[in-house]
């Protein structure tokens, strides 16, 4: 069994060890670079932590300064992190460590397809063929990506978002839960779409659109 190691915490921990169960590999260690914020309607790392117990998993949960890499390690980001962008740089320099992809097993990837570092897809997506996924980016459950569409890197697609194809979509943008964009758009980095939006027309970077059609609402900065 490989050991997997997950930098950083959110809700969708919970999603990586359900994938990495999927996958049978032992979920070593959570290791944390910044203090948790639990709100009051989230559930905390250790609480994440202990529901593997009955799978016989027990991670150790490491703080930045203690994780130290060693043989026969596997490592992902978690997916909401701050700054995730930060962290992995920080890992490379500081390591030199390589990002496995983790696919569940139910999720359907072109072999047409192509996949950077660290990308995590979720169970019951589809990644349709020529579409690239950018290092980092996370695909979470029961999303649909068509053909030939780009996205770039540290992008976060949100559960049963629907992509057509021959689009570009640019860096640390979130396509909310439920949305849908038709083909052939660009959406600029760090862009925001919110559940449920329908997505008809390009959008500029650092905008948060909403609504069907979707609209332009505000601008965000997302530092993802
Ligand atoms: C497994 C999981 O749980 S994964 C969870 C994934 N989660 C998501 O995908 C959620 C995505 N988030 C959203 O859509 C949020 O509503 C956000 C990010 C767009 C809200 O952004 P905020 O900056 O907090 O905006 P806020 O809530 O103040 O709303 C601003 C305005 O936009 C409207 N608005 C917010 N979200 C939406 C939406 N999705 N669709 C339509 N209108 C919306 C609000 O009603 C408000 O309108 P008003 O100005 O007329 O009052």
């Amino acid at each position: 069994m490989r050991n997997l190691v997950i930098f950083g915490a959110s809700n969708i921990l919970s999603d990586i060890f359900d994938c990495a169960i999927a996958n049978q590999l032992h979920i070593k260690s959570v290791v944390l670079h910044h203090a948790e914020a639990v709100g009051e309607r989230d559930r905390s790392v250790q609480e994440r932590i202990a529901d593997l117990q009955v799978f016989g998993q027990t991670p150790q949960l490491l703080s930045f300064e203690e994780f130290q890499p060693q043989a026969d390690e596997l490592y992902i980001l978690g997916p909401t992190t701050p700054q995730r962008s930060v962290l992995a740089s920080e890992l490379v320099q500081r390591f030199g460590l390589k990002f496995t992809t983790l696919i569940h097993p139910t999720a359907y990837v072109s072999p047409l397809a192509k996949l950077g570092q660290g990308v995590f897809i979720g169970a019951n997506s589809v990644i349709g063929p020529g579409v690239h996924l950018d290092q980092h980016v996370f695909v979470n459950r029961g999303v649909t990506v068509g053909h030939d569409t780009r996205v770039g890197a540290f992008s976060r697609l949100q559960p049963g978002c629907n992509l057509g194809g021959l689009s570009v979509i640019g860096e640390a943008v979130t396509v909310g839960i439920g949305a849908t964009l038709i083909e052939r758009l660009v959406i600029g980095d760090h862009a925001f779409l919110g559940a449920g939006a329908v997505v008809t027309g390009d959008v500029a970077y650092n905008s948060l659109v909403v609504g069907v059609p979707a609209k332009f609402k505000k601008l965000v900065n997302q530092d993802l």
